[in-house]
């Protein structure tokens, strides 16, 4: 008799793999935001890095998950109605999520070289919808109240099938009841857009989905008050 154990891999060694595998890994990107505000992007990281990725979020217990709230950490609070996603935030305490963000701070410089924008961090967390969990229509950032410029969700999905529901649906800046488009979150696939300017909405995922969600944002300290983390 032969018992199954779940697949393990050797653990992720810091710097081990190239995580790109583009020559110029961000310049359609940064294209099309100049153009449009929003970009979806397929394998923009290399399938070694991707795939370390998903290792991680996938052994995540949800124990160590955290029920996503509306708003920044401070004014938590859970709306079971709008939302129902467990988040664990990306801290550098493991190769992955080291490397991860080294790349995403490359990307950080890569943007303000190219685009001005003045960004001044990177704050990002692992989700998990699990079947039947959804997103509804929101915006990222108001206007004015809010550090948040960039929205950024990599999809760590493995086989993920038509049927299987939880598309972001990107709204049009300048109408808002008009779709952009509806995008399954398959591997690899990178969704970025203005956190002031874009609504979207994450559909009914039909099993376990997985992604990290990011946001670059500028320094809005002013005076005696700091600007919050998360
Ligand atoms: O997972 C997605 O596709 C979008 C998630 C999202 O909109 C958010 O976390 O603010
Ligand atoms: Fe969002």
């Amino acid at each position: 008799m032969s018992i199954d154990f779940p697949l393990s891999r050797d653990p992720y060694v810091e710097n081990s793999i190239p995580a790109f595998t583009r020559i110029e890994p961000f310049s359609q990107l940064l294209i099309d935001l100049q153009t449009q505000g929003w970009s979806i992007q397929d394998d923009f990281f290399s399938e070694g890095f991707t795939q370390a990725l998903m290792d991680e979020v996938e052994n995540i217990q949800n124990d160590y998950m955290q029920q996503a709230g509306i708003g920044r950490k401070q004014d938590h609070q859970v709306v079971l109605g709008a939302r129902r996603d467990y988040i664990q935030w990306i801290d550098p305490d493991k190769a992955i999520k080291i490397d991860y963000l080294k790349m995403m701070e490359s990307f950080r410089v890569a943007l303000n070289r190219r685009l001005f924008l003045g960004l001044f961090d990177y704050e990002a967390h692992f989700a998990r919808y699990e079947e039947g969990a959804f997103y509804e229509k929101h915006i990222d950032a108001f206007k004015g109240q809010s550090n948040r410029i960039l929205s950024m969700v990599l999809y760590l999905n493995e086989d993920w099938k038509e049927d299987d529901g939880g598309e972001l649906i990107i709204y049009d800046e300048h109408n808002p009841e008009i779709e952009l488009g509806r995008f399954p979150p398959i591997k690899g696939r990178l969704a970025i857009f203005l956190s002031e300017c874009f609504y979207h909405e994450v559909n009914v995922a039909k099993r376990t989905r997985h992604s990290i969600a990011g946001w670059y944002r500028v320094n809005n300290t002013t005076g005696k008050t700091l600007d919050p983390d998360q």
